[in-house]
């Protein structure tokens, strides 16, 4: 469950009178998630006919200097027909505000569920929605650097150290000798563009086939365009726990993404090693939150091994492999 913090209802009802929102009905903590706080706020809405609203306090990995960033990036997407959340605005004007003393902001609700064992259908809808979002993605001005790129990777590996072995024995060498890999053969000139970063099913809104809201930008960066689809690819393409790939599915994503956007030959010839740093990624963040969050934390810690069967089946791949041929 993912609420850090607590907040009584009747701070978010006062929270609420700066905005033309309505009163608040209900506030409800959203168990998923394992970043920020989510409350689900339902209000009398500003002419008495409900309304529903997220309201989110960041915690953990999100900094306050990046909001604007995303708020930017979201304003942008939805501006050119992505179906992404609104941050909303105080009467005002101010998006950013302050709550239970973290920084919080009031996000348009979208309706969806999100799926846990995806179709081929379903995938290939969130292929195809990662590459409208990477379409629209032309042409925004902002940046951000990729906390977690390669240099990223390399300070986590060496903040868990040892500790990776208390995980699965021989991990620590694993790990290196995969760092060292990615060093060698890491793609230099592929084009780059503002990616999501986190397209998981989780972050994807759906009801049945149809995707209806792309959420939780607050990894979204500048990096290697199509290592958004490798991060993507290893979000839907298996079973959770990494043991078993889903050829169909994988085929699926690789139609959608090309139905919308597509790769180029040199992003698919490097389409494999794309994989294997994004298995890497979330086996390092899963393995520093595995060793540094108390097991008696609100949060559900993700299993880091599940990941690394992933890395293990990238690494024997080839494009034809990951996308079909
Ligand atoms: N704009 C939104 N509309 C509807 N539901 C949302 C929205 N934003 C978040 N949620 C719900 O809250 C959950 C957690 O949000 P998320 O941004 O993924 O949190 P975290 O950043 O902590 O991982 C999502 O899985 C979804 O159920
Ligand atoms: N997708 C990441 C964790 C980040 O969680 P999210 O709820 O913000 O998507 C993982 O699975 O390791």
């Amino acid at each position: 469950m993912a609420v850090y913090t607590q907040v009584p209802a009747e701070e978010i009802d006062a929270f609420l009178t700066r905005y033309d929102a309505g009163r608040l009905v209900s506030a409800k903590g959203i168990a998923e998630g394992v970043e920020n706080s989510n409350y689900l706020l339902e209000t009398t809405g500003a002419d008495g006919s409900g309304h529903r609203y997220i309201l989110t306090l960041y915690e953990k990995r999100v900094d306050e200097a990046d909001l604007p960033f995303f708020m930017d990036l979201l304003d942008h997407l939805g501006a050119r027909g992505c179906l992404v959340p609104r941050f909303i605005a105080d009467r005002s004007g101010q998006r950013l505000q302050q709550l239970a003393g973290r920084p919080a902001c009031l996000i348009e609700f979208l309706t969806g569920i999100s799926v846990t064992e995806p179709t081929p259908a379903q995938t290939r809808a969130a292929g195809a929605a990662l590459g409208e979002l990477h379409r629209a993605a032309e042409g925004f001005a902002g940046k951000r650097p990729n906390a977690l790129d390669k240099a990223g990777w390399h300070d986590l590996a060496r903040k868990c150290g040892a500790d990776f072995d208390q995980i699965a024995p021989g991990l620590a060498a694993r790990v290196t000798e995969e760092l060292a890999y990615l060093d060698a053969h890491w793609p230099a000139d592929l084009p780059r563009s503002v990616i999501h970063a986190d397209l998981f099913p989780d972050n994807v809104l759906m009801l049945g086939d149809r995707v209806t809201g792309l959420i939780d930008f607050y990894f979204s960066c500048t990096d290697v365009r199509a290592y958004d689809l490798a991060i993507t690819h290893s979000a839907w393409t298996f079973s959770h726990d990494g043991a078993t790939f889903f050829g169909d599915r994988a085929k699926a994503l690789g139609a959608g993404y090309a139905q919308a956007h597509g790769l180029t030959d040199a992003e698919r010839a490097a389409f494999p090693v794309l994989c294997r740093g994004a298995a890497l990624r979330f086996l390092l963040t899963r393995a520093y939150d595995w060793i540094n969050t108390p097991a008696d934390a609100l949060v559900t810690r993700k299993d880091p091994l599940a990941y690394l069967r992933r890395l293990d089946f990238y690494a024997n791949a080839d494009a034809a492999d990951l996308l079909g041929a």
